[in-house]
């Protein structure tokens, strides 16, 4: 499948014409803001789909990856189930981001037009896939979630301070 060798421009269609264009707030930061196109509340600890008015034409070779705001994560504890959420290069959908209210006791109120999300482009390798019947050995062979060790003082109910 032919990749194209430089990624400068992704075609976006406003699907709702009131909401803003995918904009980085500085040149050289990675992701575009991507805004709500409606009004909601999400309680506690709710998710719900949210549109952002978008729809693009990513390149073969790249992946659209729809991240948390940093902002918004710390001050009132909005996240994104799904983070980062994958676009794949031939979808021609609206974006929709799926977020949820991580804070325990207070709602989140979105209005039409905040910025909830950012997207980035990134490259991805798009390998075929090719079974085989023993895999190279590795010095961390079948070793995994947690055989390093290191964290025993995170998971410890008896530990103190
Ligand atoms: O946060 C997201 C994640 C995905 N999508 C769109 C673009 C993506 O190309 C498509 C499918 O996403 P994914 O592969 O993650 O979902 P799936 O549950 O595997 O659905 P499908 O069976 O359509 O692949 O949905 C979004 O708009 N927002
Ligand atoms: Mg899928």
């Amino acid at each position: 499948m032919a990749v194209d060798a430089q990624v400068e421009t992704v075609a976006f269609r406003r699907l709702d014409p009131s909401v803003p264009p995918p904009l980085r707030a500085h040149d050289s930061d990675a992701g575009v803001d991507l805004c709500s196109t409606v009004d909601t509340v999400l309680a506690p600890g709710a998710r719900e789909l949210v549109p952002t008015g978008i729809a693009v034409a990513l390149p073969v070779g790249t992946v659209g990856l729809i991240h948390p705001r940093s902002g918004l994560a710390t001050r009132v504890g909005l996240s994104i189930v799904n983070a980062p959420g994958t676009v794949d290069a031939g979808y021609r959908g609206e974006i929709k981001v799926c977020l949820i209210n991580l804070d325990p006791s207070e709602p989140i109120t979105i209005h039409r037009g905040d910025r909830i999300a950012q997207l980035l482009v990134q490259r991805v390798e798009l390998p075929e896939f090719v079974e085989v019947d023993t895999l190279d050995e590795t010095s961390r062979g079948t070793g995994g979630h947690g055989s390093s060790g290191g964290h025993a003082s995170l998971v410890d109910p008896r530990r103190e301070g």
